[in-house]
């Protein structure tokens, strides 16, 4: 908990990874504020901790710029920012464009606009820090999810030019995890097949993505790093 126990703002917590290190963060007294698009189970549990739920649909300015005035109606300062919303959608003929600008918006806009309205906020609390959830497939590029790869990509763009812009007030990182956690769906060759691209063969789980929060909201002397959590792929 930091001295003024001002919230930590994650989005796109009502399931997942984003919603293990909210819960994760109330454990250790953290006031948290999250951004949610469907209702979900994690949602009312998240909400029934504490937490503060706030709607937001990213696909759009409109809806990013609406986020950020709920957001502070609920508070003057924010002890970080973690930007965990993510749509992992792959090309599918005929509608292109439509994913790319959703994972445009997503990844990169709605990060964008929200450090750059929210940072007086983040001034506010000693530290403060923005973590930005990026994919280590940046590292290589992705002939399936072109567009997805790419938005995540500007999203490391971002965390060199906002680390360098705030510092020495706001420290600024990123997160590349390679699988952290199968989706439903997958099946037992599918997830095989993606164990097999990993020097350590596991699907760790949640965990690893809060411990690498946890490591850069605790270290006062990064800032402009991602961290790769991969499992060691780029070694296999
Ligand atoms: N899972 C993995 O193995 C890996 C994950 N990552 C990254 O880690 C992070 C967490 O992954 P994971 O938990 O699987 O993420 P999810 O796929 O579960 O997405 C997290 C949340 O993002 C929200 N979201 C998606 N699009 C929008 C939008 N347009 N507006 C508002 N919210 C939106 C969804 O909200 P709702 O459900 O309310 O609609 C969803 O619950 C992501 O950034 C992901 O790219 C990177 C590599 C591997
Ligand atoms: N928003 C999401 N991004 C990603 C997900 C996901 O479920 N949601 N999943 C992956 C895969 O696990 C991929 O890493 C498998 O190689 C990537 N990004």
């Amino acid at each position: 908990m930091n001295a003024t126990n001002a919230p930590i703002l994650i989005t796109g917590a009502g399931q997942r990874v984003g919603l293990h290190c909210a819960q994760r963060l109330l454990d250790e007294g953290q006031s948290v504020i999250f951004s949610y698009r469907s209702e979900r189970p994690g949602v009312l549990a998240l909400r029934e901790r504490g937490a503060i739920g706030v709607f937001a649909d990213f696909s759009s300015e409109a809806g990013v710029l609406a986020f950020i005035g709920a957001v502070k109606t609920h508070t003057q300062s924010l002890r970080a920012i973690i930007h965990n919303a993510s749509a992992w959608v792959a090309e599918t003929p005929g509608d292109e464009s439509r994913a790319f600008i959703d994972m445009f918006s997503v990844h990169m806009l709605a990060p964008y606009l929200i450090n750059l309205h929210c940072s007086p906020l983040l001034q506010r609390s000693t530290p403060a820090d923005i973590v930005h959830i990026s994919d280590d497939v940046v590292r290589k590029g992705s002939r399936q999810h072109i567009a997805y790869c790419a938005t995540k990509a500007g999203l490391d763009s971002l965390t060199l030019s906002f680390a360098a812009q705030f510092a020495p007030l706001i420290k600024v990182n990123g997160i590349a995890p390679a699988m952290v956690m199968f989706n439903e769906g997958d099946d037992e060759t599918y997830r095989a097949k993606v164990l097999a691209k990993s020097a350590l063969g596991i699907e760790p789980g949640p965990e690893v993505i809060y411990q690498s929060v946890r490591y850069l909201l605790d270290n006062p002397y990064v800032t402009g790093t991602t961290l790769t959590v991969n499992g060691g792929r780029h070694i296999k």
